[in-house]
């Protein structure tokens, strides 16, 4: 076995060892051990990344599977010997990696940690007879139906009684493989610095194989995928990295030269680098997010893509007083999620029903902190990557409620950019990964009475 093929492996487990322990983020936990481990190659942070992401987002099956033959169980303490069984059983089962090695591989990891070192007899055991079944098997031996799909799909039971509930069994298991999918990779290509032909011009030169998407000629999709560093054009700022869905939502504001834009929850400025690529050169955009760190990151970002100086970078709490008045202001709230767990699989398992009744008032606070913000006959759009009503539909049926001097704005068929069959029956945006086959997200226009 090669070196790198070792460290990817250990790189993988630590990772996966730290999700569990200490709750970090799957991005979060994968940087921490690059950081860690010297002389990584891409290549290798590659395989490593695959390997975390496969193992979370399919992470209750791994589990079940293991379960089953083990005599005992794993005490909670043993965190590392449980993520090094969770890698091994993924490579073995999904990554075609040979049964020996993975086996082998597991057990050599294990017995390099004092503490743990004792239990290698038990990795080897489960890990030999858990390889070997058909992960079939564990699913179709659970009875009840919601818990056999929260199993073979790898989904908390609580997110699964509440999809069932409103959407019954079929969408709901559509949703859920869906939710299990790899996401597309997509590009917006930044309009100010190069035209959407040059760009074509470029991948193709570089035989790179890309999709225009029917709603717009900006967005391309790389159907066999790319290591996004090395497209064309990357530290040109030729394009940002961005879903369909997602690319919508600025779309709706329409921003235009001259106005005061405001948007609320910007960072890291995927959809602040697309306002100013719809606004044109004169548009300014105010860009506020509460984490400074994150808001760092977006620096570098608008550095990258050459609109430094139209975005002004504000670190603020958005559920204060907003200073200043704007015309138009974009809410791109902190939500669930749910829209995206294709593409970030630790989200289901971070949340949790009260952590989505504390973020739906979080977003009740930014969403009247903003509408105050906004002049009289002004815009705002609210949005989120969640698929949950809460978040959604009635989070806007409560603000136009109580705010009567605000009405919903419905998109119509037709609009550049938005494909009709991503606009719902009240005129909001509303896409679903299972059927659209993009992000899943939602977005309302709201317009404030002039005489406010
Ligand atoms: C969905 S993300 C925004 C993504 C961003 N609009 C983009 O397109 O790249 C939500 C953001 O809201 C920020 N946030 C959370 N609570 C906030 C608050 N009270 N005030 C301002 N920003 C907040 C988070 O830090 C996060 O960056």
């Amino acid at each position: 076995m090669s070196k790198s093929h070792v460290s990817e492996r250990t790189m993988a487990a630590a990772a996966v060892s730290a999700m569990l322990s200490e709750h970090l983020p799957l991005e979060t936990a994968l940087e921490q051990q690059i950081h860690q481990q010297s002389g990584t190659s891409p290549e290798m942070r590659g395989r490593a990344h695959e390997i975390v992401v496969g193992t979370i987002r399919h992470m209750a099956l791994l589990e079940a599977t293991l379960t089953r033959f083990m005599q005992k169980d794993l005490k909670a303490k043993h965190h590392y010997v449980r993520a090094v069984l969770l890698t091994a059983l993924y490579q073995a089962q999904f990554m075609r990696t040979p049964i020996h090695s993975a086996v082998d591989e597991a057990v050599k990891l294990v017995k390099q940690q004092p503490r743990d070192h004792n239990l290698s007899g038990f990795v080897n055991a489960v890990l030999r007879r858990s390889t070997e079944v058909e992960l079939s098997t564990t699913w179709s031996a659970v009875k009840d139906p919601l818990k056999r799909l929260a199993t073979r799909y790898s989904h908390p039971l609580w997110l699964v009684k509440r999809w069932e509930k409103r959407l019954g069994m079929e969408a709901t298991e559509a949703r859920l493989a869906a939710a299990n999918a790899q996401a597309p990779l997509t590009l917006r290509i930044h309009t100010p610095k190069v035209t959407v032909a040059d760009y074509l011009a470029a991948a193709k030169q570089a035989e790179i194989e890309v999709t225009v998407c029917p709603e717009a000629e900006e967005t391309l999709m790389l159907p066999q995928g790319a290591k996004v560093a090395t497209l064309p054009g990357y530290s040109n700022g030729w394009f940002a990295v961005q879903d369909r869905a997602a690319q919508a939502v600025a779309r709706l504001l329409a921003p235009q030269a001259g106005e005061a834009i405001l948007d609320a929850c910007a960072a890291p400025g995927g959809k602040s680098a697309h306002l100013v690529a719809l606004g044109g050169a004169g548009v300014v955009i105010t860009a506020l997010d509460s984490a400074q760190q994150r808001l760092e990151r977006m620096g570098e970002n608008m550095a990258r893509l050459g609109i430094r100086s139209q975005v002004k970078l504000r670190c603020a709490d958005a559920t204060q007083p907003i200073e200043g008045l704007f015309d138009r202001a974009l809410v791109d709230a902190p939500c669930t999620g749910t829209g995206v767990i294709r593409r970030h699989p630790d989200i289901k398992w971070r949340r949790n029903p009260s952590g989505l009744a504390e973020v739906v008032k979080q977003q009740q606070q930014i969403l009247q902190s903003v509408a105050a913000a906004v002049k009289p006959g002004g815009l705002l759009v609210y949005a989120t990557c969640s698929l949950e009503p809460d978040e959604n539909e009635q989070q806007v049926a409560r603000f136009l409620k109580e705010h009567p001097q605000w009405k919903r704005l419905p998109l119509e068929a037709g609009m550049a950019g938005i494909l009709p069959e991503w606009i719902d029956s009240a005129g909001d945006l509303r896409t679903e990964p299972a059927t659209h086959g993009v992000d899943g997200f939602y977005a309302a226009r709201l317009i404030k009475d002039a005489n406010h």
